[in-house]
C-alpha cells in the first residue's frame, strides 16, 4: 500500500462535484507534482490529504491513517498555501518558535539558515509581508518541517524568478538530504518538472492520469507539416490537439506509438516531442472553443 492512497474519493463543494471518484497511490518518499486548470480540483484534494476538510464519500489513507482531524497526520504532514494565517501578536522569530514545538522532525538549523538566506527581520510580522515574501516564508515553514508528508499547493505565488530558482534548489537539496513524500500543486509544470518523479493530473476534479514523469515525457508526439498531409496521416490515431499553424499548414500532437515515424518524415512531416506542461495544457483544453473564437 502506498502511503497516500484514495479510493473513488469525492468531495462535493457548493452542490457540485470538486473531486468525482478519484483513485491513486503515492508512495513513501517521491515527488509528485498536481496540475490542472483553475478549479480542477487541487486545493480540494491536497486539503482533505492534510485532514482539513473530509471527504464526501470514498476512502483516504494518508500513513495508514484517515487524515480528518487525526492528530498522528496533523503532525507528520504540513499543508503549505499562501493563505496561512497567524497570530498578530507573533513576529516570524515566534512563529518558526511555535512550529518547532509541534513538529517533531523541525530542523531549526535548516530555518535558521534560510530565514537568514532570504533577509527576513526577526522582529517582522506576519501580516507586514509582501506577497513573494509571505509565500518564502511559507516555504521555510514547508522545509524545515520535515514532516513525512509534505504539501505545497501553488507554493511560489508572488515570488521573484530568481527566489522560485532558490526554492526549487532547497526543496531538490533537501529532499536528497531528507526524502520524505512531497506533493506540490503547480501551474507551471514547466519550471517544476526536473523536480518531479510522478505527476498527477486533474480535470473537473477527475483524474486523467497519475503518471511517472518519462512516460508523460512521451506520451505524445507532436507533428507539423502540409494540412492535408498530416491530416491523412493522423486517421485513426488518437488525436490529442490540432491546430492550424500557418496558411496551409497544421501542428497536431498524437498520443505515442510505435509508430513508423520515418514513415512521416519521408512525406515532409516533422516531428517533435511534447513537453509535459503542453500536454497537460492540451488534455485539459476547454471544450467550448479557443480564446480566439471571443474575439470573432
Ligand atoms: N468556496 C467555494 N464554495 C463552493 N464551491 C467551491 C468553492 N471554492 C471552490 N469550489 C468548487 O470546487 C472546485 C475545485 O476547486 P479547487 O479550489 O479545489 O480547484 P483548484 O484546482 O485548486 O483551482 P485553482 O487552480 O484555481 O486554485 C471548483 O471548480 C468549484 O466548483
Amino acid at each position: 500500500m502506498g502511503l497516500i492512497t484514495c479510493e473513488e474519493l469525492s468531495k462535493s463543494r457548493g452542490g457540485e462535484n470538486a473531486l468525482n471518484d478519484i483513485s491513486f497511490s503515492i508512495n513513501e518518499n517521491t515527488i509528485t507534482g498536481l496540475v490542472g486548470r483553475n478549479g480542477a480540483g487541487k486545493t480540494t484534494l491536497l486539503k482533505i490529504l492534510s485532514g482539513l476538510w473530509r471527504e464526501s464519500s470514498g476512502k483516504v489513507h494518508v500513513l495508514e491513517e484517515h487524515p480528518f482531524n487525526n492528530l498522528f497526520v496533523a503532525v507528520n504532514s504540513i499543508y503549505i498555501d499562501d493563505q496561512m494565517v497567524f497570530s498578530q501578536t507573533l513576529s516570524l522569530k515566534d512563529i518558526l518558535i511555535e512550529a518547532e514545538r509541534f513538529y517533531p522532525n523541525w530542523d531549526r538549523e535548516l530555518a535558521n539558515r534560510l530565514f537568514e538566506y532570504f533577509q527576513f527581520h526577526p522582529k517582522q510580522k506576519h501580516g507586514q509581508l509582501s506577497k513573494g515574501k509571505r509565500s518564502t516564508f511559507h516555504m521555510i515553514l514547508g522545509l524545515a518541517s520535515r514532516c513525512a508528508v509534505t504539501i505545497f499547493d501553488e507554493p511560489t505565488i508572488g515570488m521573484d524568478h530568481a527566489v522560485r530558482k532558490d526554492f526549487y534548489r532547497a526543496l531538490l537539496k533537501d529532499y536528497l538530504t531528507v526524502p520524505r513524500t512531497i506533493i506540490i500543486s503547480s501551474h507551471h509544470l514547466e519550471e517544476i518538472e526536473e523536480l518531479l518523479e510522478h505527476v498527477l493530473l486533474l480535470k473537473h476534479g477527475k483524474k486523467l492520469f497519475h503518471l511517472p514523469i518519462d512516460d508523460v515525457k512521451n506520451y505524445a508526439i507532436g507533428l507539423t507539416g502540409r494540412t492535408e498531409i498530416v491530416r491523412q496521416w493522423v486517421k485513426n490515431k488518437q488525436i490529442i490537439h490540432m491546430e492550424n499553424v500557418g496558411v496551409n499548414s497544421s501542428y497536431v500532437v498524437i498520443k505515442n506509438d510505435p509508430f513508423d515515424l520515418d514513415q512521416a518524415r519521408r512525406l515532409g512531416i516533422s516531428v517533435s516531442p511534447v513537453t509535459p506542461s503542453d500536454l497537460c495544457i492540451y488534455l485539459t483544453d476547454q471544450e467550448q472553443g479557443r480564446i480566439d473564437d471571443v474575439f470573432k
